[in-house]
């Protein structure tokens, strides 16, 4: 890889691209022997982790024991979740065998040759599986010391045939195992919430699973980068087993960053964005960050992120916890939308602008939103209509089909490019450009907030 040099810039995009057509990965690229890492991994001071204020006490994320009674762990549960927004937990329906075998297997893919590795690089989030290093590689300020395989294991039926075959059945086993132990951790923090103990099921959110699993191998410069950027988890919930290289994953606490340790048997459970929103701001959704290996050996670490998989159903917090004394934060929003979002941002951007998006406060009180007039009339022949709603309220104005909701209004240019598309490609009134710029423009014209 070029240096940066005086007389040459350096050329980022091209490093990184070259860096990714060699589909080796940051583990293939250590095992070229490298002995300084490449300057696209090299992070803004910003990510990088400074001291930590001396004289504080080292604090860890609780171990929640979950063969107590049923009431102490609710209240244990529902106390990390809206303190920390982590936990781990202990003496649950897994054994430690399960938990080192899924951990084993995935290692074993890393460790095998570059040249077996290469046939399954690959970053085609719609293919349900990638392996590759950094999903956001050509969006981020800077690249991250860690390789990745992702599974979407439902609701569609997983792609096995580009898993690697010594992880297939780990994975299937282990989907099994901690969708079942997952499906009472929800109803754990349901009844925390004072809510019906089986409304997240109800709401879809066991049926949306995506694994993932990531390998941190050790870093030659740790001091510049990271293993993973500090980010919030776009899930309903996520829980995640780690290897014994401790000291890396780190959840913020107020100004200080607090470890999570490994314990054998543990599984590490935090809160995600979705839940942080149902639950109206009870729970809370915690940045949390990996730190770059500096040790030998590998830190291994397999995440299953839980999401609805409803794609009609309006989510937002859950109506039991709305009320006078404490009004809705959140509007409510398709996960569609939400997912858009997501997907348009680069992990370190996205914590900080979901949830504030979908935040009421963040838009003006009192304006009903809805399609734009001229929508409504280019398309009277196709009956394109949504929600007109006033948003501080969350009060449906007019309701029929929803094309588009009013998170997808607001959404941002290139979301309100999709709408009109989409109503574009359905009218059979306008069917010519000019029509489609006129709208474009007086939609410009509406200063929508972006
Ligand atoms: O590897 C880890 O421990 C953290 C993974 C994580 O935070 C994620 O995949 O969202
Ligand atoms: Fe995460």
């Amino acid at each position: 890889m070029a240096s940066l040099t005086t007389e040459h810039k350096y050329d980022r995009l091209k490093e990184v691209k070259q860096f990714d057509e060699s589909q080796i990965g940051v583990k293939g690229l250590l095992d070229t022997g490298i002995t300084t890492i490449p300057p696209f991994f090299h992070q803004p001071p910003e990510n990088l982790p400074s001291p930590q204020p001396k004289n504080q006490p080292r604090l860890t994320v609780p171990v929640i024991d979950l063969s107590q009674d049923r009431s102490t762990v609710v209240d244990e549960i529902r106390g990390a979740s809206s303190i920390l927004g982590f936990f781990q937990i202990v003496n649950h329906s897994i054994s430690v065998t399960s938990i080192e075998s899924v951990l084993k297997d995935m290692k074993n893919f890393y460790e095998q040759t570059t040249e077996y590795k290469m046939k399954f690089y690959n970053r085609e989030v719609e293919k349900g599986v990638t392996y590759s290093t950094n999903m956001d590689l050509y969006k981020s300020k800077a690249a991250s010391w860690r390789d990745t395989i992702q599974v979407w294991l439902s609701p569609m039926e997983p792609a096995w045939k580009m898993v690697p075959e010594m992880c297939r059945k780990a994975l299937a086993d282990w989907d099994k195992a901690i969708t079942g132990l997952v499906e009472e951790l929800m109803s754990i923090l349901c009844e925390g919430l004072g809510i019906k103990r089986d409304k997240l099921k109800e709401w879809s959110c066991l049926e949306g699973r995506l694994s993932i699993s990531h390998y941190y191998p050790q870093c030659p410069q740790p001091e510049l980068t990271v293993g993973l950027t500090a980010h919030t988890d776009p899930t309903v919930l996520t829980v995640l087993v780690q290897n014994e290289i401790g000291g890396l994953l780190q959840v913020k606490c107020g100004e200080q960053w607090v470890e999570v340790e490994p314990v054998p048997g543990a599984i590490v459970v935090n809160i995600g964005d979705l839940l942080q929103m149902m639950s109206n701001d009870i729970y809370r959704s915690v940045e949390h960050r990996v730190l770059a290996n500096n040790v030998e050996g590998a830190r291994v670490s397999v995440a299953h992120l839980f999401n609805p998989s409803n794609r009609e159903k309006l989510f937002g917090p859950f109506p039991e916890l709305i009320s006078a004394e404490k009004p809705a934060v959140y509007h409510e929003f398709l996960h569609e939308d939400f997912m858009r979002r997501v997907l348009a941002n680069n992990i370190e951007t996205a914590r900080v602008s979901i949830s504030a998006f979908f935040s009421i406060q963040a838009t003006k009180r009192g304006d009903i939103y809805g399609p734009f007039l001229e929508l409504k009339e280019c398309c009277k022949e196709s009956p394109v209509t949504s929600h007109d709603r006033c948003p501080a309220f969350g009060h449906l104005v007019a309701s029929s089909v929803s094309l588009f909701s009013t998170t997808n209004i607001l959404c941002s240019l290139q979301n309100l490019e999709n709408c009109i598309c989409n109503i574009y490609k359905e009218s059979t009134l306008v069917k010519n450009s000019d029509k489609y710029f006129r709208w474009r423009f007086n939609l410009l014209q509406k200063n929508v907030s972006m």
